[in-house]
């Protein structure tokens, strides 16, 4: 089985996916993770080293192996915005599109300012822009969406669960 989560940052990808998993008894892959261990450095580190295009590079060459990866895969907010990367998400077996309120994922990120985003960090007017132009590609590749408003994780995992399960008669 293939669950891969998609959705702008702090929606709960990361989060979600790693309980999901174990729910679910699959490996659990985060691909920003993943791409710390590749790089030997923070995502905000690269960036600023080498362009966000650097990072856009591993991040499409890191997707495209985890084509036939069995599990849950929670990918960046990032992931959907370049053409060959929905390419590949539509080619995956269940895509979910986990998606909140701004104001949520706007507090959320903001408490957890140690996870460094780098496209987080400007001005929340220029996030909140982000938050809405990249909804259109969410949902291109979705199989279907999740919310994740206030509602208590195992809640939300239940939820997928329960799709995922009607998925399949
Ligand atoms: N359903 C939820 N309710 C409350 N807090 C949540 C929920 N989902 C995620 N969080 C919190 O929001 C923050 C961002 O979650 P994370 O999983 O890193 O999001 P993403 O991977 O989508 O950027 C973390 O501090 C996490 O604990
Ligand atoms: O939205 C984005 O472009 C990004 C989201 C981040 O992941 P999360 O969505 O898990 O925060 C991480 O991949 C990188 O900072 C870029
Ligand atoms: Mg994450």
């Amino acid at each position: 089985m293939q669950v891969v989560l998609v959705g702008f940052m702090g929606v709960g990808k990361t989060t979600i996916g790693r309980i999901l998993a174990k729910e679910l008894g699959l490996p659990f892959m985060d691909m920003d993770r993943e791409l710390v261990n590749r790089i030997g450095m923070p995502i905000k580190d690269l960036f600023e080293q080498s362009g966000e295009e650097a990072f856009r590079l591993e991040e499409t060459k890191l997707l495209a192996e985890l084509r036939s990866y069995e599990g849950v895969i929670s990918t960046g907010g990032g992931i959907a915005t370049r053409p060959e990367n929905v390419e590949l998400l539509l080619q995956f077996e269940t895509v979910v599109f986990l998606h909140a309120s701004f104001s949520v994922v706007n507090y959320r990120i903001n408490k957890n300012k140690r996870r460094a985003r780098p496209l987080a960090e400007g001005d929340v007017g220029e996030l909140k822009k982000l938050f809405f132009d990249r909804k259109v590609s969410y949902e291109k590749v979705a199989t279907f969406r999740q919310n994740t408003n206030h509602k208590p994780l195992k809640k939300i995992t239940a939820e997928i669960r329960e799709k995922l399960q009607g998925q399949e008669c």
